[in-house]
């Protein structure tokens, strides 16, 4: 019995004289012929023969090899039958089944859980998953009674509930008739074992119009949700894009341009998105690309996420210093893009100059020389760590794989900084200017800031009816300024009169929030207020953020926000110039360092002794009689080295941007729009 056990066989092995079985054990050894030296004691098999032909000679070993062989024959018949039975099944299932899978990355993924939201005998399901996870604006979200407001009174955050089919589970409905299967399958993929979701449907018919009908309301259920909404997809470090986010529409009326630019771009958007058999019939590709570039803070940004809505595309954020994208990967995305979207490349120059090399791959036999308009010129460019090549890019725009039917946004605020090539036609078609505020500008944003609701447009007319109003007037400014105190008194009464009376301990802020606190002014009022404002702001000097975030900090005073405008421009000024002041001089320094450098790099070229005293030898390398602050030597000043350099080197890189020349800039303004902010980019 003991002979069963490896350890007792083990023993019978290596240690023969303490068995009863050893003597017969050596008899039979064939190492013992070899061993004779040393009779009475095994010796170990040197080589892999003997060492088997040794194995085999222990019964229980020769047992357990046995029982191996046979659990092995028999673990694969089991998984050969398994394996056929699911080929059978899978081919019975393929006669009379049409089976569809759709991948979690994909679109159709939320579709179809978007549709099976909408089924009744989904809400009376037994077994499913409950998950918080954001699928935007649409999402198969379940509503949990009063959730919402309840949200909005008590400031909780309302993270949205939807289930989804279980793991593995299989989930039988009907459909038209036909008997449906849903299974979610969970499979590890990738290096960092991400689980990929995959819906698998099984629908009993062989009628492929079934499937289309499914496919078609699913989208259909999915687009009617998402009417107010739209998404936003960015790409992973697999080149893959992903859906991040459902935004709510953003109106147009809630971006305040000067005249004319929305139409102009909406327009021209429209009138793209619908001729793509007039494009064809040319042979031109079906692109456009829009670059929109000006003041931080001027609502491109804003105006490109209205677009979307207006036009109904999702945005496909196109990030050009993600970390490993390089040429192969961009074409990779940009042909993955599907055919009406916008993709937008923000900051489209921060990219350029700092991560998009301006040559191919070093080695890949594409480098340039910097041209005189380079982008380098807007100032010295930071480490280089992508691997994004400025011919790599300009490929994706409008290779042969670029997508068609896209619209391209591109934002910049250095527009002189981007390479012309990226500017030409066909790759950025509409260049629109964005400006800081013009008095036009910060007057609308007043009025849409405090414009009256319906409940607060009842009280200003009551108010009304006790003082003829003039309305507003460009000419009646002075009049609005002297009845601007008075309205303050009359609004601090009414603000006292407010919380004397019903005003309730802890502000319920749900809906009319501002108004509701606010003082209750007609809309000539706020129109004679919004005058007064725009009258306080200098045309063109302040970003439409900065009045922006100005009116938030009196989002209940109107008045006051009229009132004080001019302190708070002044304020601003003051700070914009000591911002400039710091900047030239950083920027001094800057230069000053590139100078010392480059001094001391004429210095070791010229490989001239060193004139300096062996206790100061840091010092040697600095210009310092030149730059009494300079950086390489701490700001010493150094008054005893005289060093005989030769003059410095300029830097290879200028950190004074150039203009571009004229003739380098887009041309053929629209001039029968009079809208010189906008312009179409023709080749030079
Ligand atoms: N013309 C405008 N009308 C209304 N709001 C504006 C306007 N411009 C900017 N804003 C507001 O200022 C904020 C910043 O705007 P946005 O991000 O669109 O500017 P941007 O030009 O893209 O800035 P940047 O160049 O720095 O990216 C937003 O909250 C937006 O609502």
């Amino acid at each position: 019995m003991a002979s069963y056990f490896p350890l007792a066989a083990l023993q019978q092995i290596f240690s023969p004289g303490t068995s009863d079985d050893a003597p017969a054990l050596n008899a039979t050894h064939p190492m013992n012929t070899t061993t004779s030296a040393t009779a009475g004691q095994t010796a170990f098999p040197v080589d892999a023969s003997s060492f088997i032909a040794f194995a085999y000679s222990f019964s229980a070993l020769r047992d357990w090899l046995k029982l191996i062989v046979i659990g092995g024959l028999f673990e694969w018949l089991f998984e050969s039958c398994r394996r056929l039975v699911t080929r059978l099944y899978d081919k019975v299932v393929g006669l009379f089944f049409i089976r569809a899978s759709f991948e979690e990355t994909d679109a159709s993924y939320l579709w179809i859980l978007v549709w099976l939201s909408r089924q009744p005998s989904w809400s009376k399901t037994r077994d499913m998953q409950i998950t918080t996870r954001a699928y935007g604006g649409n999402s198969p979200a379940v509503d949990l009674d009063g959730e919402e407001q309840r949200a909005n009174e008590f400031f909780e955050t309302s993270r949205k509930i939807s289930y989804l089919p279980s793991v593995s589970l299989t989930y039988s409905l009907w459909y038209k008739r036909r008997w449906m299967t849903i299974t979610r399958v969970q499979q590890q993929s990738g290096m960092r074992g991400e689980k990929e979701n995959t819906l698998y449907i099984n629908i009993l018919t062989r009628d492929h119009d079934i499937l289309k009908q499914l496919l078609q309301e699913a989208r259909r259920y999915y687009m009617a949700g998402q009417q107010h909404n739209m998404c936003v997809y960015v790409s992973d470090s697999t080149n893959r894009w992903n859906h991040v986010a459902c935004r709510a529409k953003r109106s147009m009326n809630s971006i305040v341009l000067d005249p004319g630019i929305k139409d102009i771009l909406l327009e021209d958007a429209r009138d793209f998105l619908r001729s793509k058999p007039w494009y064809a019939e040319r042979g031109i590709p079906f692109r456009r690309g829009y670059l929109l570039y000006g003041a931080p803070g001027s609502g491109k940004t804003s105006m490109i996420h209205c677009m979307a809505g207006e036009l109904g595309l999702d945005v496909y954020i196109v990030s050009l210093s993600r970390t490993g994208l390089d040429d192969a990967s961009l074409s990779e995305l940009v042909n993955a893009l599907p055919e009406r979207c916008i993709a937008l490349m923000e900051d489209i120059d921060a990219a350029f100059t700092h991560g998009v090399s301006r040559g191919g791959l070093p080695g890949s036999g594409q480098e340039e020389e910097p041209s005189k308009t380079s982008a380098s010129q807007a100032g010295p460019p930071g480490p280089t760590t992508s691997k994004l090549s400025l011919s790599g890019l300009l490929n994706a725009l409008d290779g042969v794989g670029a997508q068609e039917g896209r619209i391209l946004f591109a934002t910049t605020n250095k527009y002189t900084a981007l390479d012309p090539a990226l500017c030409r036609p066909g790759r950025m078609d509409l260049h629109v200017e964005f400006k800081n505020a013009s008095k036009y500008q910060a007057r609308e944003l007043f009025k849409r800031f405090y414009l009256p609701t319906p409940s607060s447009e009842a009280i200003g007319a009551e108010e009304k009816e006790e003082r003829v109003d003039s309305g507003y007037e460009a000419d009646s400014i002075q009049a609005a300024a002297s009845e601007t105190s008075e309205d303050v008194e009359q609004d601090n009464e009414k603000k006292v009169v407010t919380s004397d009376s019903s005003a309730p301990d802890v502000p319920s802020f749900t809906g009319q929030t501002h108004i509701a606190h606010g003082p209750k002014l007609s809309r000539a009022r706020i129109a004679r207020l919004a005058a007064q404002f725009s009258d306080a702001i200098p045309e063109r000097e302040c970003s439409m953020a900065s009045l922006q975030g100005y009116l938030m900090t009196y989002k209940t005073r109107p008045v006051e926000a009229a009132l004080e405008v001019a302190a708070w421009v002044e304020e601003e000024r003051e700070k914009r110039q000591l911002r400039d002041r710091e900047e030239k001089a950083k920027e001094a320094k800057a230069k000053d360092v590139e100078e010392a450098k480059g001094e001391g790099e004429s210095d070791d070229r010229a490989a001239a002794p060193p004139m300096v005293a062996t206790s100061a030898p840091a010092l040697a390398r600095c210009s310092c009689q030149r730059v009494p602050t300079c950086a390489t030597c701490g700001g010493a000043k150094v008054e005893t080295i005289s060093l005989a350099l030769p003059s410095p080197v300029s830097s290879p890189v200028s950190p004074i941007p150039e203009p571009l020349p004229q003739s380098s800039k887009p041309a053929d303004v629209m001039a029968d729009l009079a809208m010189p902010s906008v312009e179409r980019a023709t080749d030079s």
